[in-house]
């Protein structure tokens, strides 16, 4: 369960759909774990009808909360976003603020991991919801990935090119600057090349929107991804 371990996660979206045999095919991938999330249409009714039809299998299931209202009992993990690169101070810090004031007394700490996201593709839902303008170059990723690791001391950066494939020589030097802040990648990942490409740089690979359009090739990136030495 820990998830210091993981090589491989996919990214299941509670507003799209999904048959149950091909989420049994995902839980049974040898993926290292299943990450319920997305950045629009999601809603407690959605994170609860996947949430039930997941928990058949024995795979760690995160709920990754983009909404405060469709957080629910019942997950491993939850992993809290917080976008290091957005202009909204509310996406940094003030949902978070207003969720814990209502939730914070009644929260299991042990459960809870706070990911510093850097969003890189200028055109995905997250970087239009909360408000990135400038897509940082290296320099600027190398300055994210240590405000991850030294100022803020977060468990996870997350380089974030959700529907793009991102540059590999931006992820090595996020990679090279992080010792104790895990480096998750994810974005475009079509097939078991570029996983691999991928899983030589960071800690976690994510593989989410293949899933909707090809799913023997997401399928194929679990074996990619732990066939690669890891960074
Ligand atoms: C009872 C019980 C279990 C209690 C648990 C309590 C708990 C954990 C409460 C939550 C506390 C808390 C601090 C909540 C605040 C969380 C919150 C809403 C923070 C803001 C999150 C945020 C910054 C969202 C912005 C969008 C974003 C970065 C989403 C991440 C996911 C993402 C990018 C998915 C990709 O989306 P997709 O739809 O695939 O995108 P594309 O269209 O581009 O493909
Ligand atoms: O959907 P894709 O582009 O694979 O990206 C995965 C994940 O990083 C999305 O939050
Ligand atoms: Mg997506």
């Amino acid at each position: 369960m820990d998830m210091k371990s993981w090589r491989h996660a996919f990214k299941v979206d509670p507003a799209k759909t999904i048959t149950d045999a091909d989420l049994e095919k995902l839980a049974e991938s040898g993926t290292d774990a299943l990450i319920v999330g997305g950045s629009d249409g999601v809603d407690l009714e959605n994170v609860l009808d996947l949430l039930a039809r997941i928990r058949r299998y024995s795979v760690p299931v995160a709920l990754e909360v983009s909404t405060v209202e469709s957080v629910t009992p019942g997950f491993d993990f939850y992993f809290i976003p917080t976008v290091l690169n957005s202009t909204k101070t509310e996406w940094i810090n003030g949902i978070h603020h207003a969720a814990l004031k209502e939730y914070g007394h009644m929260m299991n700490w042990d459960e809870v991991m706070t990911e510093g996201y850097c969003i890189m593709n200028p055109d995905c839902t997250a970087a239009k919801l909360t408000g990135v303008q400038e897509i940082p170059d290296e320099d600027d990723v190398v300055a994210y990935a240590r405000m991850a690791e030294h100022l803020f001391k977060l468990p996870v950066f997350y380089l974030e090119y959700s529907g793009r494939f991102g540059e590999p020589s931006v992820v090595k030097a996020a990679g090279r600057v992080l010792d104790n802040t895990r480096l998750f990648y994810g974005g475009g990942i079509t097939n078991a090349e570029e996983a691999k490409t991928m899983a030589a740089l960071a800690d976690t690979v994510i593989v989410g929107n293949v899933i909707y359009t090809n799913l023997s090739a997401a399928l194929s990136t679990v074996e990619a991804v732990k066939s690669v030495t890891h960074r």
